[in-house]
């Protein structure tokens, strides 16, 4: 089976056309497109190092490991009962020996008869719970890789979950990858502790920094009925202090407002989760017309019965993502979306699964994507390409200041809402807990849209977000990305070595933008220093009132808006299986956003 970083590394080029031919899925342009395409593809073993990449890029650091989940049928079931398995793998968990666990998971947690990986032993420990205490990140890695259905909110008698312990013993990049796969982070425990009151208490900075980053709430009081920011010292206090000035400057006139609407959303969907407990709600949504395809699913335009509003629903095949071991790049776009609220990211309304699929309901952007308004268009003028570049330059700000990249820049990532605004989407790529240039390590995106970094694999940050939005302003503004070669290895070439040719037309701010963000070096590149705000400060922006870009006052052309077709999609078809089968759970999945419940 093509892995998906042969899919996501491959393009298609048409005879008629130089530019990738964009959303289409590979089994569509097969057939549609088999006389004019040609399939550019890596060598075999680029493919390998482009999946070595994506070992590390699954993982939070060069430490960790990336497993297949290759089903073994030839073990003995009646030479080994449940509790010895279990036992096994408990005393291989607690002695760190990766090794062994991995053996185990490969081979008996195909039936889960063979291996509790929930069992909770005497001493009021789950593996997970061991892992997270102790900090055995692999461990912790292999057993949510591997493992049917592990419960990431298993709860010890304390009440506390994993990621309670990861939070107390300081153990940051295991919290992270407990959050990715679904972690709660404001549950509390016996004493009414957050996983926030813990890493305060204990004075764990980073960790603190990043729940906030996070959007945890900071208004819980524990059984002392004292909030995460009562507990800690003088420095966390601090860092209350910073988050809470950012909130201001982001969320609204007040303090207490923005507090209580955060406590507010957590206490909705905490309650979200029980609503759908035993509640379908993909019966509520009509599929009415397909509004594209990408490598693992579609998107729909769907129209809930009861509102009559208008979603954009992404489906995500779970056979497809769990063969190609991408659970948690599907939890990381729930996950972003699901907290982030911004004028220029599409947001997220719900999101919920049945036994075979993953849906995203999502708002709806009726203009469609930018690739296909710039294969219509051609390439627009700089006036029109500054104002998508000022919103998605915002959009981006925001990702960053929450420490998070997106890494996928692209036009067929960027929809155009009903009055022609850009909005960022597709999160299936982006990054959580990146602090600086060079956290994340996979070689990732398509392949026009690579940042040099990305290709030699030294490790990529925030910075290839700054590159990428050079590609899109030159792609814009020119027609082509820039490099662009319909021979992969000469484009891969010009990538990291050929001459930029900026068409003499664009005016000399464009050109100077244009050149600073596609500086090849990172670390010199515009918004190396201080992000967004170097970039907004670009001679190309001068004028530009960021305040009023924020609050969608540019004026970018409005889409020709066609009228909703009066079509049903079978709910088979959408849905496929109708039930919800406990085995194919994911977890931490299930999603409905504040305004949404009522
Ligand atoms: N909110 C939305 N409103 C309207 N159309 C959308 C929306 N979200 C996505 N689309 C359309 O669906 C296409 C595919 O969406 P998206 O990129 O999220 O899918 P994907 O499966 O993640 O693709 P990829 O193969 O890049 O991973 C987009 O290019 C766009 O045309």
């Amino acid at each position: 089976m093509e892995s998906y970083l042969q899919k996501v590394l491959k393009y298609k080029v048409t005879t008629e056309s130089p530019l990738p031919v964009s959303k289409k899925s590979l089994d569509e342009e097969e057939t549609k497109y088999s006389l004019k395409t040609e399939s550019i593809t890596f060598n075999e073993s680029l493919i390998n190092d482009f999946h070595d990449s994506l070992t590390d890029s699954i993982s939070e650091g060069p430490e960790s490991n990336f497993i297949q989940k290759i089903p073994v049928l030839s073990y003995a079931p009646n030479l080994h009962s449940s509790t010895d398995m279990t036992q096994k793998f408990l005393s291989a968990v607690l002695d760190n020996n990766y090794d062994k666990c991995k053996n185990m998971l490969e081979k008996f947690t195909i039936n889960e008869l063979l291996l509790d990986i929930n069992y909770i032993s005497d001493d009021n420990q789950s593996s997970l719970h061991i892992c997270a205490q102790r900090g055995y990140m692999k461990i912790c890695e292999a057993i949510l890789d591997y493992a049917d259905s592990p419960q990431i909110n298993i709860r010890n008698e304390f009440m506390q979950t994993p990621l309670h312990l990861a939070c107390m013993e300081g153990h940051l990049k295991i919290a992270q990858i407990l959050a990715r796969s679904g972690a709660d982070l404001n549950s509390i425990d016996k004493n009414g502790n957050t996983p926030l009151h813990i890493a305060s208490k204990a004075g764990f900075t980073e960790i603190v920094s990043w729940l906030l980053s996070r959007g945890t709430n900071i208004m819980i009081k524990n059984n002392d009925e004292k909030t995460p920011e009562e507990v800690g010292d003088e420095i966390i206090k601090v860092l209350y202090q910073k988050y809470m000035k950012r909130t201001i400057l982001l969320t609204g006139p007040s303090i207490s407002e923005g507090l209580k609407n955060e406590a507010k959303k957590v206490r909705i969907s905490e309650m979200g989760e029980e609503k759908t407990k035993g509640k379908v709600l993909y019966e509520d949504f009509v599929g009415i017309s397909q509004l594209g395809k990408g490598s693992f699913g579609e998107v729909y335009l769907v129209c809930k019965q009861d509102s009559g509003i208008l979603y954009a629903m992404k489906v995500l095949r779970k056979d497809k993502i769990i063969a190609n071991n991408l659970v948690r790049y599907a939890l990381t776009e729930r996950n972003v979306l699901s907290y982030i609220r911004h004028p220029f990211i599409v947001s997220l309304n719900f999101a919920f699964q049945t036994s075979d699929k993953l849906f995203l309901i999502l708002d709806y952007c009726p203009g469609g994507d930018l690739a296909s308004h710039l294969l219509q268009d051609k390439r627009f003028t700089e006036q029109r390409a500054k104002i998508y570049l000022c919103e998605i330059l915002l959009a981006l700000e925001e990702l960053h200041r929450r420490d998070i990249i997106f890494r996928d820049l692209k036009p067929d990532n960027i929809v155009i809402d009903k009055e022609g605004h850009a909005l960022l989407t597709d999160f299936g790529l982006s990054k959580e807990g990146v602090y600086d240039n060079s956290g994340a390590k996979s070689f990732c995106g398509s392949v026009a849209y690579l940042a040099p970094e990305m290709i030699k694999r030294n490790g990529h940050g925030k910075a290839v977000d700054w590159y990428l939005l050079g590609v899109l302003f030159y792609e814009m503004v020119v027609g082509i990305p820039p490099y662009f070669s319909s021979n992969k290895d000469e484009l891969i070439n010009n990538i990291q070595r050929g001459k930029l040719k900026i068409p003499a037309s664009l005016t000399v701010e464009g050109k100077e933008l244009i050149k600073d963000l596609l500086q090849r070096d990172p670390s010199k590149r515009l918004g190396a220093m201080r992000d967004a705000l170097e970039i907004k400060q670009h001679v190309f922006f001068r004028g530009v009132n960021w305040d009023s870009v924020y609050r969608k006052e540019l004026r970018p052309p409005v889409p020709n808006l066609h009228p909703v077709p009066n079509m049903r999609i079978p709910k088979e078809k959408l849905y496929g299986e109708n039930s919800l089968n406990e085995s194919t759970r994911i977890y931490g999945w299930t999603f409905i956003a504040e305004n949404d419940y009522v």
